[in-house]
């Protein structure tokens, strides 16, 4: 379907507030039209009378520019609030509209989609369809409205001169933008294409700024920014210069008009057809009526941005959502991975093969392996990211697939290797974990994690503010704050992804006494990634994988007596 068709569609609630606006503005340009006519008539019959010593009835039309200026006035001010109103409703809700289909979106397509690209979709795309309604489908319905009303009013001064007018309303509201739109089409689809390349390059400038100066390629970076940006601003100008000869046409067109219409009515004023104050009030009302179609040049201009940026948004959100989850609650009992395979979407190898695994309630399994070898793929296919093959994996002897997937995050929390930290204090980032922990319960987790002393140390303690991603935290100190969020989460099982990195020996000693008394009085089962072997030691059971298979499993004892692979592993973590 045309994305402006499905644009249309999504814009149907804020219809009866659009029409409203449309029509209000209509009044508002026909008000304004018809106290220029009167005006220019009033002033002529006066001046005519005062030079000929006649009186003239001047408190009907002196009454009727009052009346149209009032309309005028107050058509305006109420048209500018109901169409601002609907623009912004529809903002809102289209943002609405993309976020919320977008979201169930990103952990499937994640490797394909940038996130300086999504911003500025969001962003971007999202504000130039905020446009469509004020600076296309107004302007287009004004036109085609009032283009024949006014024609129809012309026409009782003079039939040519409507013919006339009509003409020069038409071209300058349609053909002149339609030409230019053709003249401008390739410039802008390449000016949209560089505003978006150039957001992206400064946002994953900015966000990897440490890396361009560390590499001492930031110089390299600042000549792309510039490229684009000289590119960016040729295109811009050469659509202004397209631009303005529109408006100086536009202009060329009004005055043309005025100087058709004395060529018409002046003749027929001395044959004594027309009154002379009809004159004055159709060069007045020339000025004016060409108000109809002013913002057409722009509204042909937006257009096909709007499409685009529709275009654009559909694309993402049209991406077929994996079917994962069903209805069923999860209940405590066995994770089982049933001989397991999976292939990602858009892969060819098998990146986990032939899985079988159990994780009773309330033990602790830990995973091994090299780069590569599925342990994360593992992890992300228990909580629900990708559909998994039927019975693949089960908990408490019911199919993941069958799961409800918001009562499956309850169940099982995750912290990855790469959890993130929100621009807030710290304790909104662990509020976030768990909106009803006390401060108590927050003390009690930080001393868990080992953080607790430095927490008390900061000024403002749990009210401190981290900066984005946790920035002001060592990295130590993030991996504790989001191992201290994981816990709170009261999840029945925690996966942990290389819980203790970045921490020193006796940091590491602590989290792992700590968390590992925690999890014993909570009866938690634990999934656990990691090459430590202080860790290991305490684990139930070890799964070794590699290339997507297990290869060994056991107790760390047994597997650092009986497997040579184990212990490579553990050496060259
Ligand atoms: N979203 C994805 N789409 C396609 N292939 C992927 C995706 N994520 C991971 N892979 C591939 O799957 C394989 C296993 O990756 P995975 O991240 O599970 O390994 P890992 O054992 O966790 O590695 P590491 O210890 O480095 O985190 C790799 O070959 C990787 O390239």
């Amino acid at each position: 379907m045309n994305p402006l068709v499905r644009l249309m569609k999504l814009l149907r609630p804020q219809l009866p507030l659009m029409l409203l606006g449309t029509f209000l503005s209509i009044i508002t340009v026909m008000a304004n039209i018809g106290l220029l006519a009167v005006s220019g008539w009033f002033i002529t019959i006066m001046a005519i009378a005062g030079l000929s010593g006649v009186t003239a009835n001047y408190f009907t039309p002196a009454a009727i520019i009052r009346f149209l200026a009032i309309v005028r006035t107050a058509g305006r001010y109420a048209e500018r609030l109901l169409t601002h109103k609907a623009t912004f409703n529809t903002l809102a809700a289209l943002r609405y509209y993309f976020y919320t289909r977008l979201e169930p979106l990103l952990p499937y397509y994640r490797v394909n989609f940038k996130s300086s690209d999504i911003l500025a979709r969001l962003q971007q795309d999202i504000d130039e369809l905020d446009n469509f309604y004020l600076r296309v489908l107004l302007p287009t319905l004004v036109a085609i409205f009032t283009i024949p009303l006014v024609g129809w009013g012309v026409s009782f001064i003079s039939s040519d001169l409507a013919l006339v007018i009509v003409a020069a309303l038409l071209i300058v509201g349609f053909v002149l933008p339609l030409l230019i739109l053709l003249l401008s089409k390739k410039r802008a689809q390449q000016q949209a294409k560089l505003s978006s390349e150039l957001k992206i390059e400064l946002v994953d400038g900015m966000a990897s700024m440490r890396e361009l100066l560390v590499y001492q390629i930031a110089e390299q970076y600042q000549q792309t920014i510039n490229k684009i940006s000289t590119h960016y601003h040729r295109s811009e100008l050469h659509l202004h210069r397209l631009h303005a000869l529109a408006t100086a046409l536009t202009f060329l067109a009004i005055n043309a008009t005025v100087f058709a219409s004395l060529y018409l009515l002046v003749p027929q004023v001395h044959a004594g057809n027309l009154q002379p104050e009809f004159v004055a009030s159709a060069a007045l009302m020339i000025l004016v009526c060409f108000e109809t179609v002013i913002n057409m040049p722009l509204a042909c201009q937006i257009l096909p941005k709007v499409h685009d940026s529709a275009a654009r948004l559909f694309d993402i959100i049209d991406k077929p959502i994996p079917d994962v989850g069903g209805d069923t609650l999860v209940t405590a009992g066995a994770v089982k991975f049933n001989h397991l395979t999976f292939c990602y979407p858009d892969g060819q190898d098998q990146v986990l093969n032939d899985i079988e695994l159990t994780i009773e309630q309330g033990k602790k399994v830990a995973v091994i392996g090299a780069s590569g070898a599925g342990k994360s793929t593992l992890v992300n296919l228990l909580m629900g990211f990708w559909p998994v093959q039927a019975s693949g994996i089960t908990i408490n002897d019911i199919d993941l697939n069958q799961l409800n997937t918001e009562s499956l995050r309850e169940h099982i929390a995750l912290m990855s290797q790469n959890s993130h930290l929100f621009h807030a204090t710290i304790g909104d980032n662990l509020r976030l974990a768990n909106p009803q922990v006390t401060e108590a319960q927050m003390r009690d987790v930080c001393e868990t994690v080992g953080l607790i002393d430095f927490i008390d140390e900061l000024e403002d303690g749990f009210k401190t503010w981290l900066g984005e991603t946790g920035s002001g935290l060592s990295g130590g100190q993030k991996q504790r704050l989001c191992l201290a969020q994981v816990l709170l989460r009261n999840a029945q099982v925690i996966i942990l992804d290389e819980p203790t990195k970045g921490l020193d020996r006796r940091s590491e000693r602590t989290v792992i006494h700590n968390l590992f008394e925690q999890l014993e009085q909570s009866q938690q089962s634990l999934l656990l990634i990691t090459h430590k072997p202080l860790m290991l030691q305490r684990m139930d059971k070890i799964i070794v994988m590699d290339e997507g298979r297990i290869v060994a499993e056991g107790s760390h004892k047994t597997l650092m007596e009986t497997n040579d692979y184990y212990r490579t592993l553990l050496n060259y973590f």
